[in-house]
């Protein structure tokens, strides 16, 4: 359990995170959303305490981090895949940090072969692809074989596979019962990973909500219309007491409405329909409307391996 209590950064006249309170539960993965620059490294640095909070507080079970005793067997983070002595091997850097932190040979093997790297961990760091440095990253936060994972924007710059194995191996360490939290700017990513979310936004928080309510306060459907006889195709739709809305470019949108019904009254009508779709607000759309206020850089456009089976062993303490 990750505790994070009126957590205030200010860099000079800069406040990064504002008063943030939240709290990361075991068993489940949770998401850690926001924009560019909204705040969540700044957030994980903190809790990891290599920051220091300017206010508030963060405790890690109950205990903050620079108390822990051995803080690789609590907590195993990914904050920078690059942050890796490019002369050494996989090896070597794994074996370093595990001798450094009193943790036992045999793990370097363990987590070379969770995360797929066996065949390369004799090589060189500084030719690895940018998944495998993800992959050596992920490697060194299970070294410890930690209740606690972090990981900020593991999936950037990864291709579908290795995106689709961090997402496996993500939600397989939560089903052990460990707290997994994860830092994304995709919604999309992490309506596939995450079964809790925590959204900031100019390091305040916005939401702190479980997936499926995020869905189903922000899926909103409805069907787009597009008619050459519009003027009439309105009178008939206000008739049948059906609510619509104006969507640019001559389309008209029925908030809730099903195609089939509709189609059906504009062809009694005598109707033409050039357009007739169902349509799904994505939870990108959902999660840019919720953190519109919160954007710091705008684009100006000119326009308004499979996890392994690891530590399936290990029982939450
Ligand atoms: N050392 C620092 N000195 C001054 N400002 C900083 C420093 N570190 C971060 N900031 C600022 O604090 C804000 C939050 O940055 P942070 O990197 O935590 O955001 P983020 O949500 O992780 O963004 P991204 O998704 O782009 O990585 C940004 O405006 C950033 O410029």
């Amino acid at each position: 359990m990750i505790e994070v209590e009126g957590l205030t950064k200010r860099y000079g006249d800069k406040v990064a995170v504002d008063r943030l309170t939240f709290s990361v539960r075991p068993g489940v993965v949770t998401g850690f959303l926001g924009p560019n620059g909204a705040g969540k490294s700044t957030t994980m640095r903190m809790i990891l305490g290599l920051d220091h909070p300017t206010e508030g507080d963060v405790r890690i079970d109950g205990t903050h981090y620079d108390r822990l005793k051995d803080p690789l067997t609590y907590v195993g983070a990914l904050l920078d895949a690059k942050a890796v002595h490019g002369g050494r091997s996989a090896y070597h850097h794994l074996l370093c940090l595990a001798q450094s932190n009193g943790i036992p040979r045999r793990r370097v093997a363990e987590v070379l072969d969770t995360v797929g790297l066996t065949a390369v961990a004799r090589k060189k760091t500084k030719g690895f692809s940018l998944g495998m440095g993800q992959r050596l990253g992920i490697a060194a936060a299970l070294l410890g074989d930690p209740r606690i994972l972090m990981f900020d924007e593991p999936v950037n710059g990864l291709d579908p596979e290795g995106i689709h194995w961090i997402r496996t191996l993500m939600k397989s360490l939560a089903a052990q019962g460990r707290t997994v939290f994860v830092s994304s700017h995709l919604m999309s990513e992490m309506a596939l990973t995450a079964e809790h979310l925590v959204v900031i936004g100019q390091g305040r928080l916005l939401a702190d909500l479980s997936m499926s309510d995020f869905i189903r306060q922000n899926s909103r459907s409805y069907v787009r219309l597009r008619s050459p006889q519009r003027e009439r195709l309105l009178d008939v739709l206000h008739q049948a007491g059906i609510t619509v809305v104006e969507a640019g470019g001559g389309a008209l949108e029925v908030e809730g409405g099903k195609a089939e019904q509709i189609g059906e009254l504009a062809a009694r009508n005598g109707l033409v329909l050039h357009e007739l779709s169902p349509q799904q607000a994505s939870l990108e759309e959902a999660f840019m409307r919720l953190t519109a206020g919160a954007v710091e850089y705008h684009a100006h456009t000119g326009q308004d391996a499979e996890p392994q089976d690891w530590g399936a062993g290990w029982k939450e303490a």
